[in-house]
């Protein structure tokens, strides 16, 4: 079955006057002052609210925070309201809890255009089972669902799915819908050529991704921490790099797979190698086939920026999943960094570049790219479930448009 990208839109919802239960995820992260570090996930869901208190809607939020175990006071939702009562122009309504007589006398008392954000819906352990229970307390809430939580969109949970099945219209929201539209519009039908870049530590925990963009892709840059173990299988010394060395068959079928769909697969010919891990190492850049015992490499080099940047010149859409090396050491962050800006330059000429949540949105963030891109996921562990060709639960049980 091809994964689902064809859900109701919220646009056809009819909300004026109705109570709305929009799922957002604002799993955001807090200092020790609960101070928020990064807004993003709240900027990105104001568009669907905003329409909606446009539109004359009630609008009840809910979304978790953090993974707490029942009622734990660091996680609740309170230091989210100022950002974003600030964010909406209008004073946000906190409850103190998620379901309940309390909850239903706030929601009863919202006026149009209104907006009330529940607690941490997690404070309850029924959320994370799905217990179809809890999921029609969170629907006798409201009149319509909207899911626009893409983040939690690869967890079957009673806010993300169980409530979509037992509240109807279930629709999805504007976030939710363009991240649907790029993970998966954009990645099965894509403009041609086709390139996808993919790094991070491990082979392991990205074969789904690489086998799955491999039926798609013309040209596959490799580059991070498992670019080793692909070097080793090839027979390469690689000194103390990362190597995962019950996937040195994995790797070498994946490059065979690559040569008989007539991928071309890129890995990296230079590495910047240091003598330790850590960000006041010594560094080199050396050919990737000399790596020195007691050595490691940390970065992609010079030469691989360069063929990486030439693969990629002639190429009308780029997925990216995964950083170059240590981007989190300055020292290692140079491959990275030239990835990054290499896509923003394409963007500017019409390539359409995705970034596929995780460490490479964090990375493009550093560098004050994410403007530049022509989408930036919300999502780590759902953007990369849908670049596996995974069903997202959240998406599934979403009205069919
Ligand atoms: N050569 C390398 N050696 C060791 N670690 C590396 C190397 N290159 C990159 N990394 C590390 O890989 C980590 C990111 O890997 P991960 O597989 O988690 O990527 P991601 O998919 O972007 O992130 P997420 O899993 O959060 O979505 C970074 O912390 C980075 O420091
Ligand atoms: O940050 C995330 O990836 C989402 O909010 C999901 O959070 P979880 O991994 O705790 O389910």
């Amino acid at each position: 079955m091809a994964v689902k990208k064809s859900v109701g839109s919220l646009k056809e919802a009819d909300v004026k006057g109705k109570r709305v239960f929009v799922r957002v995820d604002l799993n955001v992260p807090l200092d020790d002052n609960f101070n928020i570090t990064d807004d993003t996930r709240i900027r990105a869901a104001l568009p669907t609210i905003n329409y909606l208190m446009q539109n004359g809607a009630r609008v009840i939020l809910a979304s978790h925070l953090g993974r707490p175990k029942g009622v734990t006071p660091k996680y609740s939702l309170k230091p989210l309201v100022p950002r974003l009562s600030e964010l909406l122009g209008l004073e946000v309504k906190m409850a103190n809890d998620s379901v309940g007589p309390e909850v239903e006398k706030l929601v009863a008392e919202l006026p149009e255009g209104g907006v009330l954000l529940l607690e941490n819906v997690r404070f309850y352990k029924e959320e994370e089972k799905n217990e179809p229970e809890f999921a029609k307390k969170l629907a006798s809430l409201a009149d319509l669902y909207v899911n626009d939580a893409f983040g939690t969109a690869h967890r079957a949970h009673a806010s993300t799915e169980g409530v979509a099945k037992v509240l109807k219209p279930a629709v999805a929201g504007f976030l939710m819908q363009k991240e649907l539209d790029y993970l998966v519009g954009a990645v099965s039908n894509p403009q041609k050529p086709f390139a996808a870049i993919v790094g991070g530590s491990k082979v392991s925990s990205k074969i789904g991704v690489i086998e799955s963009l491999l039926e798609k892709v013309d040209v596959l840059l490799l580059g991070g921490g498992m670019i080793f173990t692909f070097y080793k299988a090839q027979g390469y010394a690689v000194g103390s790099s990362l190597v995962e060395e019950d996937k040195l068959d994995l790797a070498t079928s994946l490059m065979e797979k690559a040569k008989t769909k007539g991928v071309s697969l890129l890995l990296p010919t230079d590495v910047v190698i240091a003598d330790k891990f850590a960000a006041d190492a010594n560094s080199k850049i050396v050919p990737t086939s000399e790596i020195p015992d007691g050595w490691m490499g940390l970065d992609i080099g010079p030469d691989a920026i360069k063929s990486f940047g030439s693969a990629l010149d002639t190429t009308k859409t780029i997925i990216w999943n995964g950083p170059m090396g240590v981007f989190e050491f300055d020292k290692f962050a140079a491959g990275t960094e030239a990835i990054a800006h290499k896509l923003a330059e394409l963007s500017g000429k019409g390539v359409t570049t995705i970034i596929g949540g995780g460490d490479s949105v964090a990375a493009v963030e550093k560098v004050g790219l994410a403007e530049k891109m022509s989408h930036i996921s919300t999502g780590g562990g759902a953007s990369l479930e849908l670049l596996e060709g995974k069903q997202l639960p959240g998406v599934l049980a979403l009205d069919d448009a």
